[in-house]
């Protein structure tokens, strides 16, 4: 398995222990990928990125706009996981119908959906994201604590990402990465008040491309705000 599609099962398996109406999918990028197996737990959506051009490449998918990205590998990759291949347009569909909204947001706000107050959700789920606006961990832990509004008590945050990374390009893009250790991690979560269900650590496999990005490995976070 590619250190991608072991990412998706990590995710597939981190979704599978949530359920709910809402889900907050923060910092999405241009991709769906972490959604395809949410859509099956959760009622409602709602996706966002800080970019505007991000924000309009998910919109492009969501109405089947015929330059929008395909995702068809990914999402037959995510039905083959879940014992579903054949019905892999049907997962399209069900993401589709429910994705509700797609948001502006910025990590660094106290409000990451300014001016807008959103009711707090069952769930926030955010992939690769927090490593691009933050700083240093003190910086990611602050954030942890403003999501806490977003969040239902009792309800939860996922998170997967990568660790150790300094950069990584976009094309040709630099970018910078905050550097997330292991050791300082699990620290974060519990000073910004929640409780850790499950806490999974991977190293990453494919070194090919330490040029493009130079993460050492991946984390999956499974986090609750208590009751
Ligand atoms: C490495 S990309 C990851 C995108 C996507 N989640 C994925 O898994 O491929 C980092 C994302 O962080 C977003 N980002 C940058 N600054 C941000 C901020 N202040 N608040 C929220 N997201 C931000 C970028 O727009 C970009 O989509």
């Amino acid at each position: 398995m590619t250190d991608k599609q072991q990412s998706l099962r990590y995710i597939q398996q981190l979704e599978g222990n949530v359920k709910g109406g809402t889900l907050i999918d923060f910092g999405a990028g241009p991709t769906i990928y972490h959604l395809l197996s949410a859509c099956e737990v959760f009622d409602n959506i709602i996706t966002s990125d800080f970019l505007e051009q991000n924000r309009t490449q998910l919109k492009k998918w969501l109405r089947k706009d015929s330059e929008a990205l395909d995702w068809t590998h990914v999402i037959k990759f995510v039905c083959e996981l879940e014992g579903n291949r054949e019905n892999y347009e049907k997962k399209a569909e069900m993401l589709r119908s429910k994705v509700k909204e797609v948001l502006q947001c910025d990590a660094l706000k106290r409000n990451p959906f300014d001016p807008i107050v959103l009711q707090p959700a069952d769930c926030l789920l955010t992939c690769l994201c927090l490593e691009a606006p933050c700083e240093d961990i003190k910086s990611f832990c602050n954030v942890l604590k403003n999501f806490k509004d977003l969040i239902q008590p009792g309800g939860h945050l996922l998170i997967l990402s990568v660790l150790d990374a300094t950069f990584y390009y976009v094309g040709d893009r630099y970018f910078s990465s905050m550097t997330t250790r292991k050791e300082e991690l699990e620290e974060a979560f519990r000073e910004a008040g929640y409780e850790i269900e499950k806490a999974v650590y991977a190293p990453r496999n494919e070194k090919s491309r330490m040029d493009i990005c130079d993460y050492k490995g991946f984390y999956y976070i499974h986090a609750r705000k208590p009751n």
